[in-house]
Parts: structure tokens; C-alpha cells; sequence
């Protein structure tokens, strides 16, 4: 008979025990704490990269507010001992309905960047996706998880061409999705970045999935290695797709056999659309408000775009997930699971590898003490009689 595995809850006994021996966690246990850690570690320029969000941040803070408008009402004796926190997303069994976001050049905060992302999530067997915009090609990152399930997230670029050829190279590595991000068709207006003049990719961080493409080699007049100029300059047309239309997401749907998920829908009759087309997931997304400011906080659209699509279709979400109260809420609001991003990228930061491990051990175990207390065993019992509105809202 073969043992069940261990609930991430015991993650708490194992610091428990660790303190008996007069050890302490190596980084902040809030997030608040993290990125207060991070921005004494990071160069100012990388440091609000990641921190900050489009214009005033007003999308960034009314992500929070939306989680705080929701409050749990804990369930009591749901005989909780054995919790089983699986899902699955189109093809994809999930141990756990957190998934590591895309995040592009994780290079300007750690020098191990997407593969130490990689390896962690290959850890603790929890999914990741690898954003196109990356320090490390794809074909390394697959090498480096090759236990948990892995999506490619891309940016459509302007030259189909190479659009086809990314999408071939994810198929070939095994990657198990591909999520396509409609909400970054150009850059946004970022003040921060601004304020530095800083856009990483210009440096020449966060390309290598296109000096390592051959399609995109091959319209080069000299190798990325002999002129990176050239090829910086030339990832420059090719990335910005403000003309793209429903017709050329058509077209990549039928460029692959792989489910494909959009990322960054906020209406309903968007998710509509993109199933029409033959769309196999949604994310619910406002890029964590780093696009357009004052728009609305993705948590607020999900029930809508829940009820748009059919219930065969997974609806994801992502923005200002902090907490495992944060994931039980918006599992409860129709959330298939969620994604994560600062917060891992906050962990890489101050300690690599082990920095993502303990941040998102530390989120599952929350995850799982709070799905426990709120009386329910798996994610199938979570639904909306878990939540009142908060007083005032
Ligand atoms: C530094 C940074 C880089 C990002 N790069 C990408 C990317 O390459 N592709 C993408 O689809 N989303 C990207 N995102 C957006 C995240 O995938 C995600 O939608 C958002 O950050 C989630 O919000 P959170 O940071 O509040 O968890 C990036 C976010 C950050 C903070
Ligand atoms: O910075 C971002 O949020 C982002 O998504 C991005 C945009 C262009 C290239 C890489 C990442």
C-alpha cells in the first residue's frame, strides 16, 4: 500500500522543529517583508522592474483591496486529516493550484534566474511557465524540471515566422501548454522604469529564447554572438504586435496541438471570443497592474467570465495572490487555480533556488492549514458559500 503524501502543512513543523535546534527561516515570512528585503538587495533599476506597476499603481493596490472585500466563514469538524489539494488545467494534474507565473529576464534579479525557478518548481513538483521573454532558452529550463508540468508562455512576435518556430521548440521540449499574453502587445507606461530610463531588454537581458531561435538567426546579418547589438535591434521589431487580431490568435490556435491558454482577459465576451475559437483556458489577468492603470482588479472579473465560458473550460487567475486565503478565495470565486509571480521573484532574489523553494512551500502550507480550518479536504468543496462580503463592501 503506498503512503499518501505528506500534507504541505507539515512545512510549519519542520521550522518548528528546525527552532528547537535555535534556527530561524532564512527569509521574511510576508510578502510585505520580502519585498522590503529585496529592494535593500536589488539595484534600484531591477529592484522597481519587478515592484512596480502602470502610472499611479492604482491597479496594483486595487488588486489587494478586491481580495480584502471577500472574508472566509471557517467550517467546522469537516474531518480534515487527509487534504488533497490536486486540480488540473486542460491536460495538466496540478499537485497544487498555485502555479509559478511567467516572469521575463530573472536574470536582472538573481544570476541563476529561470533555472533556479525551474528547479525549485521541479522540487516541489508544482508547476511553472516559462515566459518567452527569459534569460535561459527554453529547451535549458525543460532540462531543468523535467518531474513537474511545464507551460510556455508567449508573447506573440510580429514576424509569424518566428512565432511558429517558438511554438514548435516549446512543442519539441515537452511542454505540456502554451498561454498565449494578449495584454502586452507593447510596452506600457511605467514610471518607475521610466524614472531610470531602464528596459532590461535593451541591455540584452531576457532574449535568449530569440538568439537561440534559428528562424530568428537566420534573418540576421551576423550572429548574436559576433553583434548583440544587431540582434537587441532586431528583437525590438519584432516584439511589439499592436496590430495582432482575433484572426492571427486563430491562426497560432491551429499552429499547435498543444492546449492553449490566453492570459490577461478582463471581459467576459473577450473570454467568449477566444473560446469560440477553440481557446482551452482562461487567465484572468490585469499583469499584476503593471499595464493599464485604474483598470479593474482581475479577482472583480472573475465570477463574470466564469459564467461566459463553459464549464469544461478552466478559468485561471492571477494579480495580488499573497496568501493561501488569498488562493481558497479565489478558488471559491470559480478559480480553477491561480498564478503567482512577485512573490516567487522576491524569494529568487534574496536566495536563489532555496528562496523560491521556502516562499512557495510557505504559500502551499498556508494554503492547505486554511483550506483545512475552513472544514474542507479538497478544492471540489470550495465554492462561494465559503464567502461574505466584508462589512462595507
Ligand atoms: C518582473 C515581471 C515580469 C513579468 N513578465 C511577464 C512575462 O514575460 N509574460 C507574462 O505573461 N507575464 C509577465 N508578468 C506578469 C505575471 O505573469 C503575472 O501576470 C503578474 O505579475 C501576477 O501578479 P503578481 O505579481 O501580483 O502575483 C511579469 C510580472 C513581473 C512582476
Ligand atoms: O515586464 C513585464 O511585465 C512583461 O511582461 C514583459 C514585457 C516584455 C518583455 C518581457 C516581459
Amino acid at each position: 500500500m503506498s503512503t499518501p503524501p505528506l500534507p504541505f502543512g507539515i512545512y510549519q513543523f519542520e521550522v518548528y522543529g528546525r527552532g528547537l535546534g535555535g534556527e530561524r527561516p532564512a527569509l521574511p515570512t510576508t510578502f510585505d517583508g520580502l519585498q522590503e528585503r529585496a529592494r535593500e538587495q536589488l539595484s534600484d533599476a531591477a529592484y522597481g522592474y519587478v515592484a512596480g506597476g502602470a502610472g499611479e499603481e492604482r491597479t496594483m493596490r486595487a488588486n489587494r483591496a478586491a481580495f480584502d472585500r471577500h472574508r472566509l466563514v471557517p467550517r467546522m469538524l469537516g474531518e480534515v486529516g487527509q487534504r488533497d489539494l490536486t486540480t488540473t488545467v486542460c491536460d495538466t494534474t496540478l499537485n497544487a493550484p498555485v502555479v509559478l507565473g511567467p516572469v521575463g529576464v530573472l536574470s536582472i534579479v538573481h544570476p541563476e534566474g529561470e533555472l533556479a525557478v525551474a528547479r525549485a518548481a521541479n522540487e516541489l513538483g508544482v508547476a511553472s511557465c516559462l515566459s518567452n521573454a527569459a534569460s535561459t532558452t527554453l529547451e535549458d529550463v525543460a532540462t531543468a524540471t523535467p518531474d513537474a508540468p511545464r507551460w510556455f508562455q508567449l508573447y506573440p512576435p510580429n514576424d509569424p515566422e518566428v512565432r511558429r518556430s517558438l511554438v514548435a521548440r516549446a512543442e519539441a521540449a515537452g511542454n505540456e501548454a502554451i498561454v498565449v499574453t494578449l495584454d502586452t502587445l507593447t510596452m506600457p507606461w511605467r514610471p518607475r522604469d521610466i524614472a531610470q530610463a531602464y528596459l532590461p531588454f535593451l541591455l540584452g537581458e531576457g532574449i535568449a529564447n530569440y538568439t537561440a531561435d534559428p528562424v530568428f538567426r537566420s534573418k540576421l546579418a551576423e550572429p548574436p554572438e559576433e553583434s548583440p547589438q544587431l540582434a537587441i535591434q532586431q528583437w525590438a521589431q519584432t516584439f511589439p504586435n499592436p496590430q495582432m487580431s482575433w484572426d492571427d490568435l486563430a491562426a497560432l490556435r491551429s499552429e499547435t496541438g498543444l492546449p492553449l491558454l490566453v492570459k490577461g482577459i478582463l471581459h467576459p465576451d473577450d473570454a467568449r471570443r477566444a473560446v469560440e475559437l477553440g481557446i482551452d483556458g482562461i487567465v484572468v489577468s490585469n499583469h499584476g497592474g503593471r499595464q493599464v492603470d485604474g483598470s479593474v482588479a482581475s479577482l472583480d472579473q472573475l465570477p463574470a467570465i466564469v459564467d461566459a465560458v463553459p464549464a469544461s473550460v478552466p478559468v485561471l487567475l492571477d494579480s495580488g495572490v499573497r496568501t493561501g486565503s488569498d488562493v481558497l478565495k479565489a478558488i471559491a470565486l470559480g478559480a480553477r487555480a491561480v498564478l503567482i509571480a512577485r512573490p516567487y521573484v522576491w524569494g529568487l532574489a534574496l536566495a536563489g533556488q532555496d528562496g523560491v523553494r521556502e516562499v512557495v512551500r510557505s504559500l502551499l502550507a498556508d494554503l492547505d492549514l486554511s483550506l483545512a480550518m475552513c472544514g474542507c479536504s479538497s478544492l471540489a468543496q470550495v465554492d462561494g458559500d465559503l464567502l461574505v462580503p466584508a462589512p462595507g463592501a
